[in-house]
């Protein structure tokens, strides 16, 4: 089973230190787990630095895998290529380090993947003419064809309205579940953390400072230190956990 474990991981962009001494537990296949922080904590230059993106001390440990290529990102910015359709783009990301030549099987993989998050029907729109929803599904379309053995994603749901926002969690989680994938995935929403990772990391100013169970690293006192707000969290009548924002403080 895939393995990732960071120790005393670092990064800086030229002189400046945006992450600093970050160690993990070893997170393995079959999780997924939440990469939680305010804004510019460095989540992104997180993800950038265990794809190998930007440099920096310490040690990205990827362990269990014979994949060439086992890990794929879908990056925070979904940009436009106008040129390419939303299925000819989604078959370009499965291709990558593959053969040359498309197999029947490729194209079952994009088929899958666009059933999966319900795009089937823009497959043949250009790509700049989406919405940025749409755009943020064809992204995240691009990162499962290629079947990774571990999925970084990088707040996929933020352009997205509640149906779409909750079906793609739910994909993420039963890739996890059924495809032993390890999922890192970057939200703000706390509550979809609540409800769809098993561990969550925290970052903060370039630190970790909490990293678990979910159920155990989100509490009132880190939404008051991290996130700056006034919040309970108590189970709601099908007793799962749910938050509740008093105020910004
Ligand atoms: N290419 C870059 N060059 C220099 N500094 C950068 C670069 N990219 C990001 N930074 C800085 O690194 C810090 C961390 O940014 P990062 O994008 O990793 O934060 P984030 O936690 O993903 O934020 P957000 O939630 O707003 O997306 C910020 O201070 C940002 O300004």
């Amino acid at each position: 089973m895939v393995t990732l474990q960071l120790t005393r991981v670092s990064a800086r962009y030229g002189r400046r230190a945006i992450l600093e001494d970050i160690t993990t537990p070893s997170f393995q296949g079959g999780q997924v787990v939440a990469l939680l922080g305010p804004n510019a904590a460095g989540k992104s230059t997180l993800f950038r630095r265990i794809l190998g993106l930007i440099k920096g001390d310490g040690n990205v440990a990827i362990n269990g895998t014979s994949a060439e290529r086992p890990v794929a990102y879908m990056p925070q910015d979904t940009g436009a290529k106008a040129v390419l359709t939303v299925y000819e783009s989604v078959l370009l990301a499965r291709m990558q380090g593959r053969s040359l030549k498309v197999q029947p099987e490729d194209l079952a993989q994009v088929d899958r993947a666009l059933e999966e998050l319900n795009i089937t029907s823009l497959g043949e729109r250009d790509i700049g003419d989406l919405s940025g929803g749409q755009r943020q599904l064809v992204s995240a379309a691009q990162a499962l064809v290629q079947e990774p053995e571990i999925l970084m994603l990088d707040e996929p749901t933020s352009a997205l309205d509640l149906n779409r926002q909750i079906n793609l969690l739910t994909v993420l989680r039963r890739l996890a579940d059924e495809r032993q994938m390890l999922i890192l995935v970057a939200l703000h929403d706390l509550g979809h953390a609540l409800r769809f990772t098993d561990a969550s990391m925290v970052l903060e100013n370039g630190r970790l400072i909490a990293c678990g169970p979910t159920a155990e690293v989100i509490t009132p006192e880190l939404l008051r230190q991290v996130y700056k707000v006034a919040a309970r969290i108590e189970p709601c009548s099908k007793g799962r956990p749910q938050l509740i924002v008093e105020e910004a403080v």
